[in-house]
């Protein structure tokens, strides 16, 4: 039986879901998919290429759904359409209409995986993966904005409760507006279990307290590169404790990280990350971190 379930942040990745960008990249309509004037699909394609290479050297075995086409530009952010627990995958309800197809392709994979589904969203619910934020294996935090909302958070605690996980919902704020990509993860990234990078401007005031309350250490990101990178310089992605990959370009986020004792990999993501609103954690979808 291959492993599953994922309800922390920063140990081991093993195991994770990704989609190459193909074809529905090299199609994709920029201004339809709110991509900037960084788009280049045939440079994102080959900078993926290379960050899909640092995630196979780190051993980690990656599950692959491919783009054969479908049209799904965004799919290759895989965080975002599924959840996985102990229990099993939740395919998710997207906030950004052109994804909603999505999470069945995630589902799709999950039972060709053997990984159980545990149930699904329906209705008004909507939640994207990078709105959620492990905080410990019982506790789940939700970014409530243009992609999550609280029917979202009130069916995942009818899902999730019943596996010891309890389910909390922030406020996110309008930020850029609503065709911008503004999930809790794009403020927060978490490096180990206790230790998280952020941007305390756009993090919700009770939730900036909860997380002093519970004893992560906040580390804060510069924030002019935050500017610069349209939010992507701490969208970091930890591969195992202490190891992490990050956009290249980035110093000042970098030299913080590494002075906390973390080592960083960085890869190119220009045309990829910065033009498509997504980074290395939005890219990957963690399956097992043991
Ligand atoms: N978790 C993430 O932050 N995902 C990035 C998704 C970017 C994509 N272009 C979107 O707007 O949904």
């Amino acid at each position: 039986m291959k492993e599953y379930g994922c309800q922390l942040m920063a140990k081991n990745m093993s195991r994770v879901l990704m989609r190459r960008p193909g074809k529905s990249l090299l199609q994709a309509d920029p201004a339809t998919w709110h991509y900037n004037s960084l788009f280049d699909a045939k440079k994102a394609i080959q900078q993926y290429h290379e960050f899909a290479k640092l995630i196979e050297e780190t051993g980690a075995e990656i599950c692959w759904i491919e783009d054969q086409g479908d049209g799904l530009a965004d799919a290759m952010f895989t965080r975002d359409a599924s959840l996985i627990t102990k229990a099993g995958a939740v395919p998710l309800r997207m906030g950004k209409p052109l994804r909603c197809a999505e999470p069945m392709l995630h589902k799709s994979s999950y039972e060709k995986l053997g990984i159980p589904v545990l149930g699904q969203l329906t209705g008004d619910a909507m939640i994207e993966g990078g709105d959620t934020i492990w905080l410990n294996e019982n506790t789940l935090l939700v970014g409530i904005g243009f992609r999550s909302n609280e029917e979202g958070v009130k069916q995942l605690n009818e899902l999730l409760n019943p596996h010891e996980i309890t389910v909390l919902g922030f406020d996110m704020p309008y930020w850029a507006g609503k065709e911008a990509c503004l999930h809790l993860m794009s403020v927060i990234s978490p490096l180990t279990e206790t230790a998280y990078l952020v941007h305390p401007p756009l993090i919700p005031a009770r939730l900036w307290s909860l997380l002093e309350q519970s004893g992560i250490e906040l580390i804060v990101a510069p924030a002019d590169e935050f500017e610069a990178s349209f939010g992507l310089n701490l969208n970091v992605l930890p591969t195992s404790p202490g190891q992490c990959i990050m956009i290249d370009g980035f110093l000042k986020t970098k030299k913080v990280m590494q002075d906390h004792g973390i080592s960083v990999k960085t890869f190119e993501g220009d045309a990829l990350c910065m033009a498509c609103e997504g980074g290395p954690t939005c890219l990957t979808n963690p399956i097992y971190r043991g």
